[in-house]
């Protein structure tokens, strides 16, 4: 990836859910190597925010923008990767199945599925059905997915959450490593992340 050219803007998002207003005129810009912490109370709107931005929710409002370092035409969603609440696994499949899935999805390749594994620890439990891992091993699990295909975007939602500190001092490795490369970061957080944030974007109490 071009460090120069990845950038991410949002320019005055609303979203709506139920028929109400979650948060309106929300407006920020991530360059390539950064992270935008998002912090507020509970029901602020942090994941509302994420989901947003990542495709699966419609905005009421408001545009976003990225500006690739790579040529391509794919849009925000083919160039995110969305780190939500739920792990994605498919429970009878082997660990290692499941992040075979995963690398079929869009991007540019990047480690074989077992490394993966290893950079988050779980390379000895890959033949054990995902349903049978821990919750912070099915955490670890869907790190590893992060892993296998490269997408310039990452939308952490709570990303530590269920993470032993070893675990977190490792997704902190894999996160510096992704900024490093060039790519960005959008983040919703209680807690402070393990990699020092570039701006912190603070939604209002619901
Ligand atoms: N499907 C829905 N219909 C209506 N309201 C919803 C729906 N889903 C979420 N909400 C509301 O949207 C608001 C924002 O929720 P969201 O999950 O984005 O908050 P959050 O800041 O991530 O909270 P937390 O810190 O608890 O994870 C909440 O008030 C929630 O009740």
């Amino acid at each position: 990836m071009n460090r120069a050219a990845n950038r991410l803007s949002a320019t005055d998002l609303a979203v709506s859910r139920g028929g109400r207003a979650i948060f309106a005129q929300i407006s920020f810009m991530i360059g390539a190597g950064e992270l935008l912490a998002v912090t507020g109370a509970n029901g602020a709107g942090k994941s509302t925010l994420l989901r947003a931005v990542a495709g699966l929710l419609p905005l009421a409002a408001g545009s976003l923008r990225f500006d690739a370092a790579r040529e391509s035409d794919a849009g925000i969603s083919e160039n995110a990767h969305y780190f939500g609440h739920l792990d994605g696994l498919k429970p009878a499949l082997s660990v290692r199945d499941n992040l075979a899935l995963w690398t079929r999805v869009a991007g540019e390749p990047g480690l074989p599925a077992l490394e993966a594994l290893e950079q988050v620890e779980l390379d000895h439990l890959d033949d054990l059905p995902a349903g049978y891992l821990s919750a912070g091993q099915r955490r670890r699990a869907s790190l590893a997915r992060l892993l296998v295909v490269r997408r310039p975007i990452w939308l952490l939602d709570e990303p530590t959450s269920a993470l032993d500190a070893r675990s977190e001092a490792t997704f902190g490795e894999l996160l510096a490593g992704h900024l490093a490369g060039g790519g960005l970061a959008l983040a919703a957080t209680h807690r402070p992340l393990p990699v020092a944030s570039s701006a912190t974007l603070a939604l209002g109490a619901a």
